[in-house]
């Protein structure tokens, strides 16, 4: 008898394009969504985008309320859900980066409340995933999270957005190539359930990126334009399999410890699109696809070394050999990188 289920949850509405951000009660009114708003930002994104869409749900006479967090964190969505439940809010809405996006994701699903994802950053492909990404103690969690609604990407606000924050949404792409390689490895190996669809989809978004790499340029609202689409488009590919991994791998794993080794480092994009060239290397070796990843990096302007990410070359070293332990998670690194082989890895692609 045939028994397999799968669940799809994918977003009604993605809007996508120039001073969107004014059409945020249009996206949401038709979601049918009742009570008051309450958007969740952290600060540079409510001053940037946060504060403008409380002005337009109090114009519309809505009875909004505004809660700002500073640090992605367990605590942080506890401090949203109950602010959420004192003020009766009917429905959320993240605006910023990814930490504000994936708190209120969080807070959504446990108080089954809807949520709208309003990024202010082309830095991450969170914006549309229905996962949440939260360190704890030495550990790092993905967990399901509600999805959301609607999407409102205002390419005029990820434009004037540091450009540096547009390369790391560029390198949370680029790295889907080493992603989708461990989430393969994973299956052959250890049987996980593994998704074509998702598989194809996340590594064909990487492709296309790549491929209009001329085309994504400082100062160009064209660019966030293209980050934008393939940010959604690899979210969608997460949502299809219903696990981070077809963007998550062992370049991940690395970023996320580096986080806890050094917690005021570099973006997460740029840590992933580093640890991608060192996970490529250590998938197939010296002759390898790892100089493609490298160069596509480098194209778009993210940092393809340790001094790049402004990360000295032990701490590259301890990350990579700890990166196993933080997750249950099946990658290349297998069950430990040892030094001699992280340093090999890592010097022979130029990270150190
Ligand atoms: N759930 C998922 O599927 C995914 C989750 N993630 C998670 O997302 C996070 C990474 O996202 P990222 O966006 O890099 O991190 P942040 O949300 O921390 O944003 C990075 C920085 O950009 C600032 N910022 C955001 N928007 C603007 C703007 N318009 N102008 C100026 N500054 C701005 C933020 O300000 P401020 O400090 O004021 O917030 C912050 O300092 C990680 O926690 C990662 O784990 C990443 C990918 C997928
Ligand atoms: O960053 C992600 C995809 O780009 C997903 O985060 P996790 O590694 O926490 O699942
Ligand atoms: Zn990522």
């Amino acid at each position: 008898m045939f028994e397999k289920t799968t669940w799809i949850r994918l977003p009604r509405n993605v809007v996508v394009g120039h001073g969107v951000l004014d059409q945020t009660i249009e996206a949401v009114s038709e979601l049918h969504l009742t009570g008051r708003p309450l958007v969740v930002s952290s600060p540079t994104p409510h001053q940037v985008a946060g504060s403008r869409v409380v002005a337009q749900f109090e114009d519309a006479g809505y009875d909004p309320d505004q809660i700002v967090i500073e640090e992605a964190s367990f605590d942080a969505v506890q401090r949203v859900i109950e602010y959420a439940e004192e003020s009766d809010a009917g429905f959320l809405l993240g605006v910023g980066g990814g930490k504000a996006i994936d708190i209120t994701k969080m807070a959504a699903d446990d108080l089954g409340l809807g949520f709208v994802s309003v990024p202010t950053a082309a830095s991450h492909d969170g914006i549309v995933s229905g996962r949440g990404s939260v360190p704890e103690g030495d550990t790092r969690h993905s967990v399901a999270a509600e999805p959301p609604l609607a999407v409102v990407a205002d390419t005029e606000v990820l434009a004037e957005a540091p450009w540096r924050l547009t390369t790391a949404g560029c390198a949370d792409i680029i790295s889907n190539y080493t992603a989708v390689r461990d989430y393969e490895l994973a299956h052959r190996l250890k049987n996980i359930p593994y998704s074509e669809y998702a598989g194809a989809l996340a590594r064909m978004t990487a492709e296309m990126l790549v491929d209009s790499a001329d085309s994504i340029k400082k100062g160009l609202e064209e660019s966030a334009w293209i980050v934008v689409k393939a940010l959604v488009s690899s979210g969608v590919a997460m949502s299809i399999a219903g696990s981070s991994r077809p963007a998550s791998g062992a370049e991940h794993l690395f970023s996320h410890q580096l986080d806890r080794l050094v917690p005021d480092g570099a973006l997460h994009g740029h840590q992933v699109g580093v640890g991608s060239i060192m996970t490529e290397y250590l998938h197939s070796g010296p002759k390898g696809k790892w100089r493609d990843v490298r160069d596509a990096l480098s194209a778009i302007g993210a940092p393809t070394t340790a001094a790049g990410l402004g990360i000295d070359d032990e701490t590259v070293i301890e990350a990579l050999t700890t990166a196993h332990r933080i997750r249950d998670r099946y990658t290349i690194l297998g069950d430990g990188v040892s030094e001699e082989a992280a340093i090999e890895a890592a010097s022979v692609t130029g990270v150190i």
